[in-house]
């Protein structure tokens, strides 16, 4: 895990050859659907092993069948909620509540449209009681121009304040994760890349294209 220094509180994970060699996969255009949500279900887990490194862990007596000794829990891992943004998170959460086994799960359904306007459209919210020792891991494998974060940063703020805010991705474009600070600061940002830039239509390049629709398909345009 690597600070990146533009930014505080914002880590991505360069630093882990197995997380990149992921990132490849899903990058590249001949990966299809299946290998795809099996790299994002992956990606969940992995990453969500780096995040517990992050966490407050307790000391604890256990006994073995031979004799009594100290040990370990991860006490934050048992007050984990985890917010899955629709659709492309799916496969990420998947992979982060094999980690958080004990997650309370909200769902939010986040639509972007169309350049330049990127409006968000949110229909759907479920969002459990945060609680003030609650770790909440917002789950969005793609933060771009931001906008989708904000929302549900936004809204999540109307259900408590928890001990941390993290949002959780595997890339952003510098941009995005720039908005997302300033509104809110206190939100730490974890993805497995910072890429270059946006392009016109507001994908992230070089980026690995439309998370949702190479997850899951393109969604067929009724008019
Ligand atoms: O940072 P932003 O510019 O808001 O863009 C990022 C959003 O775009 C994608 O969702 P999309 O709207 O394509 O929905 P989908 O997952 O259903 O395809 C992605 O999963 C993010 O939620
Ligand atoms: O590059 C991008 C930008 C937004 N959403 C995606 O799925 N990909
Ligand atoms: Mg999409």
């Amino acid at each position: 895990m690597k600070a990146d220094e533009r930014w505080s509180g914002v880590y991505s994970f360069e630093d882990s050859p197995f997380i990149m060699e992921v990132l490849t996969e899903l990058r590249d255009k001949n990966t299809d659907s299946i290998a795809f949500r099996k790299g994002l279900v992956k990606l969940g887990r992995y990453m969500g092993y780096e995040l517990t490194k992050t966490m407050d862990i307790e000391e604890v007596d256990v006994k073995t069948p031979l004799e009594k000794t100290k040990g370990v829990i991860v006490r934050d891992r048992r007050n984990v909620v985890i917010i899955t943004v629709l659709r492309a998170a799916i496969p990420l959460m998947e992979g982060l509540i094999k980690v958080f086994e004990h997650a309370r799960v909200g769902i939010v359904s986040a639509s972007r449209g169309k350049a330049p306007k990127f409006e968000i459209e949110m229909n759907y919210i479920k969002i459990p009681d945060l609680r003030p020792e609650d770790t909440v891991i917002v789950a969005d494998p793609m933060i771009a121009t931001g906008s989708t974060l904000i929302k549900v940063l936004g809204e999540i703020e109307k259900y408590g304040k928890p001990k941390r805010k993290i949002v959780l991705g595997v890339l952003a474009a510098p941009e995005g994760i720039s908005r997302i600070k300033e509104q809110f600061p206190e939100v730490e940002i974890f993805v497995a890349k910072v890429d270059r830039e946006l392009n016109e239509k507001g994908y992230i390049l070089p980026g690995l294209g439309d998370a949702g629709d190479r997850a899951f398909g393109a969604p067929l345009k009724v008019s």
